[in-house]
């Protein structure tokens, strides 16, 4: 292809689309959620990476650490955080003569046990070694076996970054590998750094890993508006030359702080009204672009909150979200009024409903998920019920779901 090719779009609705990325960015990639800053651009975290660190930190001399878990809201820097002092961790390790392996699973990505220890396996493995590690096809315990055998052969000490640990079915393999070293299944001591955005998947451990992860529990709080101006700041590189108005980055970063506090969100939204201001043609982005940005970030967060959901947990929220948009006097309904809409909604994309019960449960699910809220009210005399509300614009819900 020609990078020079200036060529008019065959398809008028190209128009807009060019290499480049228009007239308002440099480097769009800046400002994509998956880019990773480097070390000088980790904003506000100071003190939590040398809290990490120090926990962690006898690994650089071979010595066994003590496994951490961080907890925290989306985008609030755990992953970066984790991944971070893994990679300073090696560096130093290195400098002390002391072979380090370090690897990042996102347990999201996995599936399963075996499949997260396959990733691992595959991310320390040298290219000298003879250890493989297919995707499939040997057991759990297998691959256990060929971690140990490739951490003992080639490493002196090792960390395991397990992000989004509460996708795991269960905790056998937090356990199994923060006591690897204590139960001599291998000769190296190993360092791991879980991440969860659940703080109730504490809940679900079993006592024995609560005990290894001890006191070592890190809580992220979200961004305040100072810090995501800064880190905002830090990627204006992602725009041509003074093309940025001077409100729109703490414009964007008061509203950010304001509704989650979530970095990766707040990138977007700058991203966005990027977007927004190529499309227009405009010279400059300006406040009024993050309006329309807004609305494009919005409707991005509530497809990725119920983008798993089974059918009949979105038939459930079509029902608040049509309660909600015809009855705007009201916000809170109860569960039997949210089960007749949704018995309608079934009924008209012919799926079969669940019983009162489970749509109960469903109803509570979307509060998990902060989709939907919930309150006990007290009838007179008919004792508690609990009311649910959408916490969402319904007119988006109902574009998204219908
Ligand atoms: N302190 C920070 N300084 C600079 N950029 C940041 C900072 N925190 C987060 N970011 C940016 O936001 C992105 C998302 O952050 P990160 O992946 O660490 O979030 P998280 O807390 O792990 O969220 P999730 O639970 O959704 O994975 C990072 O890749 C980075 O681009």
């Amino acid at each position: 292809m020609d990078s020079d090719d200036e060529s008019e779009a065959v398809h008028s609705v190209f128009n807009t689309v060019s290499q480049e990325g228009g007239k308002i960015f440099e480097q769009r990639e800046i400002l994509q959620i998956d880019y990773v800053p480097s070390e000088n651009r980790i904003v506000g975290r100071d003190e939590q990476i040398e809290k990490v660190a120090g926990e962690i930190g006898p690994i650089v001399v071979g010595q066994p650490p003590n496994s951490i878990i961080i907890y925290g809201k989306t985008g609030c820097g755990k992953s970066l955080v984790a991944k971070h002092v893994s990679k300073i961790a090696r560096e130093e390790a290195e400098n002390r003569g002391v072979k380090l392996a370090t690897g990042y699973v996102n347990c999201q990505q996995a599936k399963g046990n075996s499949d997260a220890l396959s990733k691992y396996g595959r991310a320390i493995n040298p290219p000298e070694s003879g250890v493989k590690f297919p995707t499939r096809g040997i057991s759990e315990n297998e691959y256990f076996e060929r971690v140990w055998s490739v951490l003992n052969e080639f490493y002196d000490a090792a960390i395991i970054v397990l992000d989004e640990v509460d996708k795991l079915n269960n905790d056998d393999l937090l356990m199994a590998l923060s006591r690897a070293g204590e139960d001599g299944s291998v000769d190296v001591p190993i360092g791991v750094i879980a991440v969860s955005n659940k703080i109730n998947y504490r809940d679900k451990m079993s006592e024995r890993t609560k005990s290894s992860f001890g006191h070592n529990e890190f809580i992220f709080e979200p961004y305040d508006a100072d810090q995501i101006r800064e880190i905002l700041q830090n990627r204006t590189d992602a725009f041509a030359d003074g093309v940025l108005d001077d409100g729109v980055i703490p414009r964007a970063a008061a509203l950010s702080a304001k509704e989650h506090g979530d970095a990766r969100k707040a990138m977007r939204l700058l991203r966005y009204a990027g977007d927004q201001a190529n499309k227009e043609n405009a010279e400059r982005v300006k406040e009024s672009h993050l309006t329309d940005a807004r609305a494009s970030a919005e409707v991005d967060r509530l497809l990725e909150l119920i983008s798993g959901l089974p059918p009949h947990s979105k038939h459930v929220l079509l029902a608040l979200a049509n309660l909600t948009k015809n009855h705007p006097d009201r916000e809170w309904f109860r569960t039997v009024r949210v089960r007749e809409i949704y018995l309608e909604v079934c009924d008209r994309s012919g799926a079969d409903p669940l019983s009162a019960e489970r749509t109960r449960q469903l109803l509570n699910e979307l509060c998990f998920l902060e989709v939907a809220g919930s309150r006990r009210g007290t009838g007179e005399g008919k004792g508690h019920y609990s009311q649910y509300t959408l916490l969402w614009d319904a007119d988006i819900v109902l574009t998204l779901g219908n």
